[in-house]
């Protein structure tokens, strides 16, 4: 049985371990409707202070120890030291104080993290700090940088899913519709918070590195800036796109463009900062994992704490696998849910060295010299949380799948043909479901999510080589051009009673392939000149845009 200190140092509610059970349901709503408003002269911030200032002492604490506890026994660091490696060399883990937070029943924690959601109380707006418990527990709010990230759309696929998979209970977890466009936003909030701890304590850190084929980099840059942190991004030249390399650029950041791919950045990076003052932002950091992990968590509280079947995520350096994984196993070691759903991890046939892991029976990793893909996020050979993804995988029946560059792209456009607007990591993980579907590994009812990992406006470009027919040896068979049509009523009856024409027929077949779903076709009219489509009326950025890629294939 817990004290009664141990209770009162926690938010809400106070001496319950069972909130529904000893009136803590009416204490939520007490609580949800009484909050008064802060003084003026107090920002959320200060009010967090103020709150706090009444808690007792803190009761949950975590440590580094090596993943798996593969290194020498009784190893152990404080999440105040920096460390990425056991003594061995081995990954780290973030171990929690599992008897403390167990003293609370699960129906405590599901409570609590649900009181939180979609509130402007500092930190626990964010989706991450609305589980601090199960983050970084010791952390002082005063010292948290946050955006109120997470808390992202989890997005029933109704359409696509009934047309292209027959499936009635598919969802896409956006975790790209974020603060900077991907899911790396929820962990780089927990490590810029800590390393913001750490100046704060004169601990050696003048800046925080990573490498980063766009989507580390972009979050890094930002956290940083907003905490006036400097930060150094190593990119891979000509190999992110060109709205991830802005994003750095205008937050600030110290950007070196370095002429080799992913894997020689991420190995620059390591001895670099085993030599300067500069702590590493890469998920090889288990830091980072802590925050990436709360997205697992978000499912379930999203499903009212019903756990889905599948979950596929698209897998490159390979810590999200794991961050998901370990979401996952918290919320059933700690009585939330019961079970953990089955994970896929899905990679680019280009750089797939996970998925011939498994292929081989988990026999022989080896890395391997990827080469360019339009999921460019994930063109990684040599994965840094290789061990943590197979021990991830192994630990919940998992699968790996792979996908061409023409299975992601035709999936991703028709994803978007669907209302989507997903990246190419995005259609990597869909190609993973489509094949899992044709095989009848996953069923027509069961509840499977696919986690959409940055936004697609950041990967417009290879939208725009698809819709053009720009890629060699690809047919994209879901390519829509505009039309090009002169400005003059008749041309555009002519077009426009064809279109309608071909569109009607489209409709009848498909009203009789498929009972109920929604299809609206639309039309769009663009002024001569800004059409972004078409050879010959081609605008000078458009043409730009176009023309100045290399081809793909
Ligand atoms: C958009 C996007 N999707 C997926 C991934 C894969 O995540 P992980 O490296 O954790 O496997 C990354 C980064 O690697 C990414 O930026
Ligand atoms: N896709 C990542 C690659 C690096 O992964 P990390 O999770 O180890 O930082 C990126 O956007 O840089």
């Amino acid at each position: 049985m817990a004290s009664t200190a141990l209770f009162q140092s926690l938010p809400f509610p106070h001496k319950s371990r069972n909130p529904s059970k000893a009136g803590g349901q009416a204490a939520l709503r007490v609580r949800a409707s009484g909050k008064q408003r802060r003084p003026a002269e107090e920002n959320i911030r200060d009010e967090a202070r103020r709150l706090k200032a009444r808690e007792e002492q803190q009761v949950f604490s975590a440590k580094y120890v090596p993943f798996k506890g593969e290194g020498s026994s009784g190893e152990w660091y404080s999440l105040d030291e920096i460390v990425y490696r056991s003594q061995s060399g081995g990954l780290l883990d973030v171990e929690h104080d599992l008897g403390a937070l167990k003293r609370f029943d699960g129906e405590y924690w599901r409570s609590l993290f649900d009181s939180r959601v979609g509130k402007t109380t500092w930190p626990y707006g964010s989706g991450v700090w609305s589980k601090k418990e199960w983050v970084l527990p010791e952390i002082h709010d005063d010292d948290i940088v946050s955006a109120f990230e997470g808390n992202s759309n989890l997005f029933w696929a109704e359409r696509f899913g009934k047309h292209f998979l027959g499936m009635n209970d598919l969802w896409v977890k956006h975790c790209g519709i974020s603060h900077t466009g991907s899911f790396k936003d929820l962990g780089m909030t927990v490590l810029v918070s800590q390393v913001n701890r750490l100046r704060k304590m004169n601990r050696p850190v003048v800046g925080v590195g990573c490498a980063s084929t766009g989507d580390t980099s972009a979050a890094l840059s930002a956290y940083c800036a907003s905490a006036g942190i400097p930060s150094i991004v190593f990119l891979p030249a000509n190999r992110i796109s060109l709205a991830q390399l802005v994003q750095p650029i205008a937050n600030g950041a110290f950007v070196l463009s370095i002429d080799t791919d992913f894997d020689g950045c991420m190995q620059l990076i390591r001895e670099v900062t085993a030599e300067l003052p500069i702590y590493l932002a890469n998920s090889l950091n288990s830091l980072r994992l802590e925050g990436q992990k709360t997205a697992a968590i978000e499912i379930l509280q999203q499903f009212d704490w019903q756990v889905p079947d599948w979950v596929i995520v698209p897998g490159g350096n390979l810590g999200n696998i794991y961050a998901f994984y370990k979401g996952f196993k918290m919320c059933q070691d700690l009585g939330l849910v019961d079970k953990i759903p089955r994970l896929v991890c899905a990679q680019a046939a280009n750089a797939d060295p996970l998925y011939l892991y498994f292929k081989s029976g988990w026999k022989e990793f080896r890395p391997v010299k990827s080469t360019t893909t339009f999921a460019s996020a994930i063109q990684i050979g040599d994965p840094v949380s290789i061990d943590r993804a197979v021990h991830a995988l192994k630990s919940c029946d998992g699968i790996v799948e792979e996908a061409t560059e023409e299975e992601l792209m035709d999936a991703m456009a028709q994803a978007d043909s669907t209302g989507m607007f997903i990246c190419p990591h995005t259609g990597v993980a869909l190609t993973a479901l489509f094949k899992l579907r044709n095989t009848g590994v996953i069923k027509p009812t069961d509840r499977t999510v696919v986690v959409s990992t940055a936004h697609g406006l950041k990967f417009t470009q290879s939208k725009i080589d698809y819709h053009s027919r720009n890629i060699k040896d690809m047919a994209c068979r879901f390519a829509n051009p505009p039309m090009q049509v002169k400005a003059d009523f008749g041309s555009v009856m002519d077009v426009l009673k064809t279109y309608l024409q071909k569109s009607s027929e489209k409709d009848g077949v498909k009203s009789r392939k498929h009972k109920g779903g929604l299809s609206i076709d639309c039309t769009v009219i663009f002024p001569l000149g800004t059409m972004p489509f078409g050879g010959a009326i081609a605008s000078a950025l458009w043409a730009n845009l176009v023309l100045s890629k290399p081809k793909k294939g």
